[in-house]
């Protein structure tokens, strides 16, 4: 039995093609996001996926990636549960504010820790442990019961959420979880053994 879980961030949105910090904030795909979904689709395609079940957060531009990457293979209308556990990190108070300007105001270090460290949270906002202790359990308790009985499962969220997710995965340190990068529209295809661990890792990130 083969045990798919794919996680793929959305393609780009309005706020990151203008460089805000977007969090809980709900700005539509660009004409690039969409291109970047669609991509994402084809090289689904390419591997000859099909998905039993879809994931998505309460978040236009992860529910519009999800849907044109399952049109690209052919699965439009599949089941899709949608929850706000998947969403992104919330920015607090950041959030819509430009990043290079947060850089600027706040200086490098602080704006780079905020983004990417473990348990730091931007003032008013989600720390990623903190992001993690929402998504962690709805991946235990709805997404990983599903990939264990054999299904199929494609998640499409967010650069922080999914990062969370992956960091448990790929049991990533603080250390490593700081570098980790997730891009626009890229998907990452984990098999998975049936205690759950990871046994293969395909990021299809150009
Ligand atoms: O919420 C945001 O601004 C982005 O989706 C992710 O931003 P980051 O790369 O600054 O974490």
């Amino acid at each position: 039995m083969e045990r798919i879980l794919v996680l793929v961030r959305h393609g780009q949105s309005e706020w990151n093609l203008k460089n805000l910090f977007t969090g809980w904030k709900n700005p539509n795909l660009t004409e690039q996001g969409v291109a970047e979904a669609k991509k994402a689709g084809e090289q689904l395609r390419d591997l000859k996926l099909k998905f039993d079940l879809a994931f998505t957060s309460d978040l236009t531009r992860a529910q519009k990636t999800l849907e044109l990457i399952l049109s690209e293979i052919g699965q439009d209308g599949l089941e899709t549960v949608k929850n706000q556990a998947l969403n992104e990190r919330d920015y607090g108070d950041i959030t819509g504010m430009n990043k290079d300007e947060a850089r600027e105001k706040f200086g490098e270090e602080q704006v780079h820790i905020w983004r990417r460290s473990f348990d730091v949270p931007p003032p008013g906002g989600e720390s990623l442990k903190m992001t993690a202790e929402r998504v962690l359990p709805y991946y235990h308790k709805e997404i990983l019961p599903q990939v264990l009985g054999g299904k199929s499962i494609i998640v499409a969220a967010h650069g922080n959420s999914l990062r969370a997710l992956i960091m448990e995965l790929e049991n990533l340190t603080p250390e490593q979880i700081l570098k980790r990068e997730l891009g626009t529209g890229a998907p990452v295809v984990y098999r998975l053994a049936e205690d759950g661990s990871v046994i293969s890792v395909q990021d299809l990130a150009d």
